[in-house]
């Protein structure tokens, strides 16, 4: 249902209301007048999955690179376990974000390093006291989650698209993240691999405890995945709700995105 005719908290499949991401009040301007968010509040609570709409170019992207520090908005406020990090010194906002992870719509791979070697490569930028044993295993690890296991001495040039996207997830896990950060994880795949990628996501999510926010213009992704549906337009959030709840919302607009 659209922002204004929103009289209750919106229902919600889990039953954790903590929160684990608040933004309140975020603006980010580009240049003089690319006024991408203008007043943007939104909340992820613990164990769910967050699904954000929006047409090109609405600003789905900026905020969550907000989140992570790589950009850094105008105005607002952001609190992740409930720390607030646009003013905290480097180390500290380091320290929260090893506990994010984020899967880039283009997460690409070092070609020139073996499956083995990508996720060994990220692993051991962040622990760097582990032994060869404890490598292997977590990569082995991060590897069969993604259901790939068999996959680790193969070369990205001998990957698919969907391969390539669940070896980028594999990459992500291995940090063991609380909450992960899904830039359009289906894009570019088949219907039939698109929805390999959200059940996985589904699998995740309720395997490792993780919560997350999903961008995606995939809809049958925000249908499988979503606990809960954000709309993006104007740099507001303009509707919220469930899938349920958004495809027969008021708003022709805001229906349009379940045609
Ligand atoms: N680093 C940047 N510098 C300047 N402008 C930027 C930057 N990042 C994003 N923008 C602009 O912000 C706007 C929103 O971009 P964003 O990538 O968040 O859109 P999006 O909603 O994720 O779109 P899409 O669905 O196409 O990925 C666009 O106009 C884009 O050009």
């Amino acid at each position: 249902m659209t922002k204004e005719k929103l009289h209750k908290e919106p229902k919600t499949k889990e039953k954790d209301q903590t929160p684990i991401i608040e933004i309140k009040d975020l603006h980010k301007t580009f240049g003089k007048d690319n006024k991408v968010l203008q007043g943007v509040n939104l909340t992820l609570n613990k164990g769910e999955d967050l699904v954000v709409l929006g047409r090109s170019g609405s600003g789905k992207s900026v905020t969550i690179k907000c989140i992570v520090g790589l950009i850094e908005p105008d105005k607002g406020e952001i609190k992740v376990f409930d720390e607030n990090v646009l003013h905290i010194p480097k180390n500290e906002l380091n320290a929260i974000r090893v506990r994010i992870g984020f899967l880039f719509q283009s997460g690409a791979l070092y070609d020139s390093m073996s499956v083995r070697e990508n996720l060994a490569f990220t692993l051991t930028k962040h622990q760097r006291d582990l032994s060869a044993e404890e490598i292997e295993s977590q990569v082995m690890e991060a590897l069969e989650s993604v259901g790939l296991g068999d996959a680790v001495d193969k070369m990205p040039s001998e990957l698919s698209g969907g391969m390539k996207k669940r070896i980028g997830l594999a990459r992500t896990l291995i940090l063991k993240p609380e909450i992960i950060l899904y830039d359009e994880p289906t894009t570019g795949l088949d219907t039939i691999t698109s929805r390999e990628i959200s059940e996985l996501i589904l699998d995740i999510k309720h395997k490792q405890k993780t919560s997350s926010i999903i961008i995606t213009h995939d809809m049958a992704c925000a249908k499988l995945t979503a606990d809960r549906i954000i709309v993006l337009k104007d740099g507001v959030i303009h509707a919220e709700g469930t899938y349920e709840e958004l495809e027969k919302d008021e708003d022709e607009w805001v229906r349009s995105f379940f045609e």
